[in-house]
């Protein structure tokens, strides 16, 4: 089958309040961002986002804690206009990434460009989604952090897509007052940054591991050093098969559908679905796993 025969894929709107129930009750995550990497925010349409968006709010309504909705875009109006809709909806946060199709080149550009969408929604707590693996924005966050609140007084923290670690040990020093939140998104080395200092976590992995994830954080803050240790290990274990295998967000839906038994649906365009070899393998490959404890 050709790419192009794909069906156009439509969003699965009646889902989402099984998925909320899946994850505080199997997964124990009671926070989510919504439309960013996995969810594939950037493939939909603005008023797909704002469906999928008031979706998320009202069906996380006294079950979730936060919902955190991604309202970057690669023009400004949009993500004005999404950063609007989102403060109307009553979200608990917005996430803006850098735009990358015309790059901001330093700081002051990325900064200039992220306040005229933090300002859109006065009152949200404001987050910049660090993700320079997709983005190509490679500015060091630490530098970001220089007088950010005086140029965003909604700014509330990161999500630190990075491995640089150093980077992220920079911003943990600088944030002596602890008034900003670091939330890091490289899964397979979350306990690494947890020992710099970081707050919390925001991955696509925590579809799915979530809960043994949530022990590992436990085993953190114990402190059980031996035990997260080898909550990471068998995350990573997982992670570094599908990874070798070819692992993208289309697999990581795959995943979660055969983990969770909600149908997560087929990626967008220009994604294409995990073969059904990769879904065996991987499905081979969790289900071969020991966690800690029968955990
Ligand atoms: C590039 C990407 O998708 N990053 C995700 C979050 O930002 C992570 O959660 C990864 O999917 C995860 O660490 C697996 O590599
Ligand atoms: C993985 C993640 O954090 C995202 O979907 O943006």
């Amino acid at each position: 089958m050709l790419p192009s025969d794909v069906k156009q894929i439509k969003i699965n709107l009646p889902v989402i309040r099984q998925y909320v129930d899946y994850l505080v009750n199997e997964q124990n995550v009671k926070n989510v961002f919504v439309n960013g990497t996995t969810g594939e925010g950037l493939s939909l349409s603005i008023q797909e986002r704002k469906q999928l968006a008031e979706e998320w709010v009202c069906q996380g309504k006294d079950k979730l804690d936060h919902v955190i909705i991604h309202v970057g875009a690669l023009n400004l109006p949009e993500c004005q206009e999404l950063a609007r809709h989102a403060a109307a909806i009553g979200a608990g946060g917005i996430a803006v990434i850098a735009p990358f199709f015309f790059k901001p080149t330093n700081k002051d550009e990325l900064v200039a460009f992220l306040q005229k969408v933090a300002l859109e929604a006065p009152e949200v707590p404001f987050y910049y989604y660090h993700i320079p693996p997709l983005t190509g924005v490679k500015i060091r966050v630490e530098e970001l952090l220089d007088g950010i609140k005086a140029q965003i007084p909604t700014f509330q923290g990161v999500k630190f897509s990075d491995t640089d670690l150093l980077d992220l040990a920079q911003c943990i020093n600088k944030n002596e007052t602890g008034e900003f939140e670091f939330l890091y998104g490289v899964d397979e080395q979350l306990l690494g940054a947890l020992a710099i200092g970081a707050n919390g976590a925001v991955g696509s992995t925590y579809n799915y591991l979530g809960r043994q994830t949530n022990l590992m954080l436990q085993a953190f803050a114990k402190p059980d050093f031996a035990l997260a240790q080898q909550y990471q290990f068998l995350t990573g274990e997982f992670l570094s098969f599908v990874i070798k295998l070819g692992f993208g967000v289309a697999q990581t839906k795959a995943v979660m559908t055969f983990v969770s038994g909600i149908p997560m649906g087929p990626p967008r365009l220009p994604l294409v679905g995990a073969s059904s070899e990769f879904i065996a393998k991987a499905k081979a490959k969790l289900d071969s796993i020991v966690w800690p404890n029968g955990n």
